[in-house]
């Protein structure tokens, strides 16, 4: 659609992001051009730049859509001013999971989600809160968090690394004990699933709708140590329902009280509360995001 589009690039997403930033301008600028359609591109400096330039740049100009160029935690970060706005987000997968892009059936190689960009259509989505922190994809606790602190803390990213740093997590990781909605509960992870995968087609829940006004509570339950395996292989095939060790709720509000302040990440970023008490609320039907 011919207009002005603000893209916001994080050069720390994904492997080869920042290696490759001249030639993704140049692809975005080629592929702007043949539909008509202005790019203006701005660089992210450091984590929580992207809302800072959505927030100074928004209101400028009757943009078409402003875009995520990065992974998860960039869409996260762009899209949290545009929440309740009628400026759509696009998305351009260029993170370690890619994880919102997937379920959304968004192409992930650069030219067709840019073709995507400038053909699609906007759909409303829901978004969710966490301790009033927004979340668009999933969010959780225990080893998911686990595993994203230690993996935000990795020179390099990508699902090798991912790979790599939840399996030594793995060995290491014990469950934790809370209280969810009130009920004490041994817990592997708790995700809040927006939408079904966490990237890199890890279906946490495969049935999660992101316009459905619920979230899909997923708990993990302890399991023995030997049980991974299949674990792993439900989360890659969509049949982690199937898994006895596993429990499924839909909500639109959840509260959680830990023991200690627990991490917990949100899409995929992590962050160490400094409370015991998290609350995860749905706000349906909040984003306009262009698929
Ligand atoms: N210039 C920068 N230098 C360092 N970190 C940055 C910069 N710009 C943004 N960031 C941070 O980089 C982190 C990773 O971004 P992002 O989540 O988009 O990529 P990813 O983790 O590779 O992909 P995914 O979330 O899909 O797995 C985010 O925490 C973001 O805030």
């Amino acid at each position: 659609m011919p207009g002005s589009y603000l893209f916001i690039l994080n050069p720390n997403s994904g492997t080869s992001t920042g290696k490759r930033t001249s030639y993704i301008v140049d692809k975005i600028q080629a592929i702007a051009g043949k539909y008509d359609c202005e790019a203006v591109i701005l660089f992210t400096k450091e984590r929580g730049h992207a809302t800072a330039l959505v927030s100074e740049n928004a209101g400028l100009r009757d943009w078409k859509a402003i875009v995520a160029v990065g992974g998860d935690g960039t869409i996260n970060e762009t899209a949290q001013p545009l929440v309740g706005t009628d400026t759509p987000v696009g998305i351009i997968p260029l993170g370690s999971g890619n994880g919102l892009a997937r379920h959304l059936g968004i192409p992930i190689a650069l030219e067709k989600s840019l073709i995507r960009l400038f053909t699609g259509d906007p759909i409303t989505i829901d978004s969710a809160t966490l301790n009033d922190i927004p979340f668009f994809c999933t969010a959780g606790i225990g080893f998911d968090a686990y595993v994203g602190h230690l993996f935000s803390k990795q020179k390099v990213r990508g699902l090798a690394s991912y790979v790599n740093v939840s399996f030594r997590a793995y060995w290491t990781y014990k469950p934790q004990v809370l209280k969810l909605n009130g009920l004490n509960t041994n817990a592997f992870s708790i995700s809040f699933a927006n939408a079904g995968q966490f990237g890199n087609n890890a279906w946490v829940a495969p049935e999660a709708n992101l316009q459905d006004g619920k979230l899909d509570i997923c708990t993990i339950k302890p399991f023995p140590k030997w049980y991974g395996t299949s674990l792993a292989y439900q989360l890659f095939t969509k049949q982690m329902k199937a898994s006895r060790f596993i429990d499924y709720q839909s909500a639109e509000y959840a509260v959680i009280d830990t023991e200690t302040p627990p991490m917990i990440h949100y899409d995929g970023e992590p962050l160490q509360l400094n409370t015991t008490r998290i609350e995860v609320k749905i706000k349906p039907q909040s984003l306009r995001v262009i698929v």
